[in-house]
Order: structure tokens, then sequence, then C-alpha cells
């Protein structure tokens, strides 16, 4: 799919779906870099809130992150940045969201983890408003659980859930303020670049 297309997708529904997004080789090197990371214990038990805010609440998400640094990207993810600057472009073009910066971190999911049902904005601080996942799994199937499950508008007042698995290479987007989801229980390690592209600058 290409980036004109995802902002269309955007445009028309929301959110989108791209499998194979990057090519297995980058996904590859971009899940060593992320192993020899959580090797070096730089990986912190996310939290929810921002500033004052922020609290660990592991009965709401217990996965682990790690921040990538916009000022100091490695090679993968100044390529990865890349990839997401022309989408940004793309999305700008098509949306009028008036995208400015993008922030990201490997995310892993431990056996047994979870994220229960949220929005990507904070209650006070709404700067977050396309979030991009990539996941980097080497396999996935259903039995192993941990799909991100989305909430769209159905028809009328109903909901419809989405269910997508972390299919490694697949890249998912949505709108941050639009779409509630959830991640499902896990049952093996789950591997993830979560970002947000914000309507403020760095
Ligand atoms: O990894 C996913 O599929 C979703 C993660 C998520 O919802 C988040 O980090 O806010
Ligand atoms: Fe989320």
């Amino acid at each position: 799919m290409e980036n004109q297309a995802i902002a269309n997708a955007l445009y028309e529904q929301g959110w989108c779906v791209i499998d194979g997004f990057i090519s297995e080789d980058f996904r590859r090197e971009l899940l060593q870099e992320q192993q020899d990371i959580l090797a070096h214990g730089q990986f912190r038990h996310a939290g929810i809130g921002k500033g004052d805010a922020f609290k660990i609440q592991p009965e709401i998400r217990s996965d682990k992150v790690s921040w990538m640094d916009h000022t100091v990207l490695t090679p993968l993810q100044s390529q990865y940045w890349a990839k997401i600057e022309a989408i940004r472009g793309a999305i700008n073009q098509r949306c009028f969201l008036g995208l400015r910066s993008f922030e990201a971190h490997f995310a892993m999911y431990p056996p047994g983890s979870f994220y229960l049902r949220h929005l990507d904005q904070f209650q006070h601080v709404k700067y977050r408003v396309v979030t991009t996942i990539l996941y980097l799994n080497d396999t996935w199937t259903r039995e192993d659980g941990g799909a991100l499950r989305m909430y769209l508008p159905g028809s009328g007042e109903v909901e419809e859930k989405m269910d997508v698995f972390p299919v490694g290479g697949r890249m998912v987007v949505f709108l941050s303020g639009e779409i509630p989801h959830e991640v499902l229980p896990t049952k093996k390690e789950r591997i993830s670049i979560t970002g947000w592209l914000r309507d403020i600058e760095y």
C-alpha cells in the first residue's frame, strides 16, 4: 500500500492495516536491535498518563517499552523514521491534520501481558493524532493470542470489533483520538514499534 493509499484510508475510515510494510531483512534487523536493547536492560515498565499524571498500572497495561531518542537515532531507526516521514507528508496533504513530529518506542509484551481498552490521547494533552504500530515478530498464529482489538464505529449504535494479529512486517495506522483499542492477552513474547504522529514540534 502506498502512502497515498494510507492517507486515503485514514481519511475515509480512520484506520488501515498494511501487510509487508517493511522488507523481511529490515524487519529482522529491527528485531535484532530491539533484542540487543532488551539484553542491555533498557526496557522499562510502560506507564499511563503524562507528566505528574504518569503512573505504572500493571492492571491496565503490562508491556515494557524502550523509547527512541529522535536526537540520536540509530541508522535503522533513521531508516524507519524516513518511512514515517513520507506517510506524514501524505497524510498532511490529504487530511490536513497538521502533523509536525513523531515519537516512538519499542514495545515488548511478555507472555501473559495485555493492554486494556483505551484511546491513545492523554486526557489533557491531545497532541497524539495518528498512531502507527509496526510488528516485528518472527512468526504469529491465532493460538498465540495477543491480537490488537480495534473498536470501530459500526452501523447505528453498535460497535464493531476488529482483531488484528501482530504478524511481522504488518503495520497498523489509526486516528489516536477516535479508535478505542486494546491488546488481548498474549501467550508469547510480542514485539512491536509503536509511534505517534503529533501536531506539536519537538
Ligand atoms: O501493540 C499494539 O497492538 C497496540 C499498543 C497500544 O495500544 C499502545 O501502546 O498504545
Ligand atoms: Fe494504544
